[in-house]
């Protein structure tokens, strides 16, 4: 990407506020650990009165015999979608209940039909679904793009962690073999937004435990801690994870006589009544295989912007730092020898980036695919404090998600956002 280059200056007939990418559908994929809690969100969903008309794709409403019930109530005998019923269903709170039992594209194609009839979509994957590849269906999808991609955006990742069972299930979902990742990870790893179900159920203590190992895991997703999938809807819709900087990474403004600032990623809630002794290198951390780097970005020059988007095209699509030295390599896919090194993939990328001209832009990507979106200053803080867009000019954050994030690749990183 030639942030120098004309043909790139976004035009002003694609503005990200046009009516064309404001008439789009916001779509979150729910996915989260088996039994953690996902139906028990849609359910409060599509039956409890919170004012949002939401259609909610899930996996198997067939056995969800409370809202069959419901559906039951609002069909009249002699309406002639009703055969329709099995597939789409209308909720008395407005929402829309769609089920994805045959082919996904067929359920949201016939879902659009009713574009209109509500605002968000909520996509329910399995227990065992790794939402990468489920997120690049609906993003940089060439086909996608030209049919569905023109009603539906991409909103987020919502995973839904299990408190009781979640750091067990961490530390066993993950084979023998080095190169597995466990699908409980991945599914921490690639979420914008992560919740922490069945929080009733446990202790402050172990609920300490299991927040730390997903902050680790995934340092730029907000926790909120939930009870039944009780939470408020603003916290998982209207996002906009894959186009507005990532709060997590967005620094927060202290005055210059404050106290060490208390750094806060996660989101539960307004109270913070666990203890933080188990902080430790906040800049990268491994878990069975998994591993996430964070690295602060000063405020970048064109050419200096021009060389991490080479860095992020080496990583994500090479596997390879660029041009390591031979005392810096990290060993990669293309390393033969590779003994008992872990390989370089990245899960998940996102990012904050301040240039010298002013300009900001938002790195998000999922496995090899990636965007480096200008940001408006002025429209896509949402709900931000003005003064945040300061301290964003200072300084911006990188965060990598994945396998192999060794200190080698965290060296090559620096080594092209500084210029040394
Ligand atoms: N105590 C307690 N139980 C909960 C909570 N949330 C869900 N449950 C129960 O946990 C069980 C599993 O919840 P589900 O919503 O079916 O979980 P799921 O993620 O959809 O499960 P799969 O579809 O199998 O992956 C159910 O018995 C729920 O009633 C919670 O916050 N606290």
């Amino acid at each position: 990407m030639d942030i120098d280059s004309d043909d790139e200056i976004p035009t002003l007939i694609e503005h990200p506020t046009t009516a064309r990418t404001a008439a789009r559908v916001p779509l979150t994929i729910i996915c989260g650990f088996l039994g953690a809690g996902k139906s028990t969100l849609l359910k409060r969903i599509l039956t409890e009165r919170h004012g949002y008309r939401i259609a909610v794709i899930m996996n198997e409403f067939g056995d969800t015999a409370d809202i069959e019930s419901k559906a039951v109530n609002v069909s009249s005998p002699d309406d002639p979608a009703a055969e329709e019923s099995e597939e789409i269903l209308e909720l008395a709170n407005g929402c829309l209940c769609c089920s994805i039992k045959d082919s996904g594209a067929a359920a949201i194609e016939k879902l659009m039909q009713r574009k209109g009839a509500f605002d968000h979509i909520l996509l329910e994957t399995t227990g065992l679904a790794d939402p990468g590849p489920i997120a690049s269906i609906f993003w940089h999808n060439e086909e996608f793009a030209a049919g569905l991609g023109r009603d539906i955006v991409l909103d987020g990742v919502v995973c839904v962690v299990d408190a009781f069972f979640g750091t067990q299930q961490m530390e066993e979902d993950h084979s023998g073999s080095e190169d597995h990742i466990g699908e409980s990870l991945k599914q921490i790893a690639g979420s914008d937004v992560v919740l922490l179900n069945k929080v009733d159920l446990v202790s402050p203590e172990t609920l300490a435990t299991v927040e730390s190992l997903i902050q680790r895991v995934n340092p730029a997703a907000p926790i909120h801690r939930t009870v039944r999938g009780d939470v408020d809807l603003a916290h998982i819709m209207g996002i906009k994870a894959f186009s507005a900087p990532p709060p997590s990474l967005t620094p927060v403004p202290v005055p210059v006589s404050a106290p060490t600032p208390h750094n806060h990623n996660h989101g539960h809630g307004d109270h913070c009544d666990h203890d933080h002794a188990d902080a430790r290198d906040p800049n990268h951390y491994e878990l069975r295989g998994i591993s996430s780097l964070q690295v602060s970005c000063p405020v970048l020059s064109p050419a200096r912007f021009d060389a991490l988007d080479a860095w992020i095209r080496s990583v994500l699509w090479e596997n390879r730092i660029p041009d390591p030295s031979p005392s810096s390599a990290t060993s990669t896919s293309t390393d033969a020898e590779g003994k008992g090194e872990t390989e370089l993939l990245v899960l998940r990328c996102k990012g904050l980036i301040a240039m010298e001209t002013g300009e900001r832009y938002v790195l998000q990507g999922v496995r090899s695919m990636y965007d480096m979106i200008q940001v408006d200053n002025d429209k896509e803080g949402k709900g931000q404090d003005e003064d945040i867009d300061i301290a964003v000019s200072q300084v911006g954050k990188i965060v990598l998600i994945g396998k192999g994030l060794s200190e080698d690749v965290r060296r090559s990183l620096i080594n092209a956002i500084s210029g040394v």
